[in-house]
């Protein structure tokens, strides 16, 4: 049976295997938190990650929902503490994953999905091979830069060292296990939600 409350009635309990991790990643602007609030929205029964990080919140962001906003020192104790699954530093900020909370789903059978930056794809791809790693391209890089300085969310100094990491990013796509190109949101989303609900049964090589 779906979950009760989800409208779309997508059952995401667990499968015969379970533990099905999804990585979604792509450079600053493609729309990744777009799709992520989309995804939130349409499939509330998506269990979707909520980072730590130390950048200050933007108009509407939420502490607990979009991220925790924490202080540096708090950060360092996270790290310290190995209470983080993966972090990175990006474009000035740093930003990590709550181990637990993953952990737990994965235990739970429940499907987990995290929004997070190269490097930490990385990282989750050296510690959790059987995660799914989904690169979210955008339809040209002329495209990607309108939609960041269309954003309105940071000086140009930041959009230049965003756009800089976005090259860095770009360049990496073929170490992803698919790409998802984000032409329209809605598109992506179920695109996502197949993924989601993958037959993880046979375990895919890297
Ligand atoms: N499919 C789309 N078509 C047109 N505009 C889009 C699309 N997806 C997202 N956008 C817009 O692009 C801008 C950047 O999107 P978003 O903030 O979701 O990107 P992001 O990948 O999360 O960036 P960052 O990594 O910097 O957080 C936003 O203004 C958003 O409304
Ligand atoms: N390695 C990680 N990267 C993360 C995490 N949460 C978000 N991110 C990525 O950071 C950049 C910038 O995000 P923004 O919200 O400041 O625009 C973007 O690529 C995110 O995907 C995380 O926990 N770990």
């Amino acid at each position: 049976m779906p979950p009760s409350g989800s409208p779309e009635g997508t059952d995401l309990s667990s499968g015969p295997k379970g533990n099905r991790l999804t990585v979604l990643s792509g450079p600053s602007g493609v729309g990744k938190s777009t799709v992520v609030a989309e995804l939130r929205r349409s499939h509330p029964e998506v269990w979707l990650s909520v980072s730590v990080t130390t950048r200050a919140p933007r108009p509407g962001e939420r502490h607990g929902v979009e991220y925790y906003f924490v202080p540096g020192s708090e950060f360092d104790r996270l790290v310290a503490g190995g209470e983080l699954l993966e972090w990175a530093e990006f474009a000035g900020n740093r930003y990590g994953t709550p181990r637990a909370p993953v952990e737990r789903r994965l235990a739970e059978g429940v499907p987990a999905l995290l929004e997070i930056d190269l490097q930490g794809a990385r990282q989750v791809r050296d510690t959790m091979p059987d995660a799914l790693l989904v690169f979210l391209a955008p339809p040209s890089w002329e495209e990607l830069e309108s939609r960041l300085r269309g954003r309105g969310t940071e000086p140009e100094d930041v959009i230049a060292r965003r756009l800089a990491a976005g090259r860095v990013e770009m360049a990496a796509e073929k170490e992803f296990d698919l790409t998802l190109v984000n032409t329209a949101v809605e598109d992506v989303c179920g695109r996502l939600i197949e993924l989601l609900v993958r037959d993880d049964s046979h375990p895919r090589r890297h």
